[in-house]
């Protein structure tokens, strides 16, 4: 997603420390330590880009704690304008890299993992890239739970059908695949921006719900 460079983006993040973490060390401070250890249901989303749908899942679920991963200090402040619209309290905000962050992440193993319109990354030699690569489902395994599942979405057929390779072949089992999420739509899908953008324009979407134990 690229997005104009917003020079006042890492203050407006910054002023924001009990929601928004911008610096790796920001995670051994203590009120982010109670939050990582604390034993609420946690789900988390990587690359949420603006944040449509780990906002409305918020808002949805007073009950469960939400993390939204997005590299992008420019996206992030449209996800915390959200959160703070919609004066959500179940939601915090990490302004980093998953490479980066995995490992605070690992102290107290999350529930539930959302991959929405990732970045195809479509040149073999770009492969690693992919959020979806078995580096990256390595990286999951060690902050997830055991029976923890993962939901992916994409417009992106090659990208599809490249993750239900790579996640096969990693052990992922696969609880539901749907090759066209909007024709007879669930209830219960929550469309994301890229996902209401490629839809407009008349892109399939393909969705997938994987678990490594049942
Ligand atoms: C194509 S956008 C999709 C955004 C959103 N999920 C949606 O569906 O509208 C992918 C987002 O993932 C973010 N991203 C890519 N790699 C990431 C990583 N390793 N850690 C955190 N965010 C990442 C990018 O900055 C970008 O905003």
């Amino acid at each position: 997603m690229r997005m104009r460079n917003k020079p006042w983006a890492i203050d407006y993040l910054n002023q924001h420390s009990e929601i928004v973490v911008t610096e790796v060390d920001d995670l051994q401070q203590d009120v982010w330590q109670q939050f990582i250890r604390s034993n609420d249901i946690k789900h988390i989303e990587v690359g949420s880009g603006m944040g449509r749908f780990i906002t409305t899942l918020a808002k949805q679920n007073p009950y469960i704690q939400y993390i939204s991963v997005e590299l992008d200090k420019n996206v992030m402040v449209r996800v915390l304008d959200k959160v703070l619209e919609q004066n959500l309290d179940n939601i915090r905000l990490i302004c980093l890299p998953i490479e980066e962050i995995h490992d605070y992440l690992a102290i107290n193993p999350l529930d539930q993992l959302y991959l929405n319109f990732s970045d195809p990354w479509p040149k073999n030699r770009h492969e690693k890239r992919r959020l979806t690569h078995h580096n990256y489902l390595s990286i999951y395994e060690k902050f997830l739970k055991d029976d923890a599942l993962i939901q992916f979405k994409t417009d992106n057929r090659k990208l599809f059908e490249y993750s239900l390779i790579s996640m096969s072949q990693y052990g992922y089992q696969f609880v539901d695949i749907n090759l066209h999420v909007h024709d007879r739509e669930p209830d219960d899908n929550i469309r994301t921006e890229y996902e209401e953008k490629f839809s407009s324009k008349g892109s399939r979407i393909y969705m997938l719900k994987a678990k490594l134990n049942e």
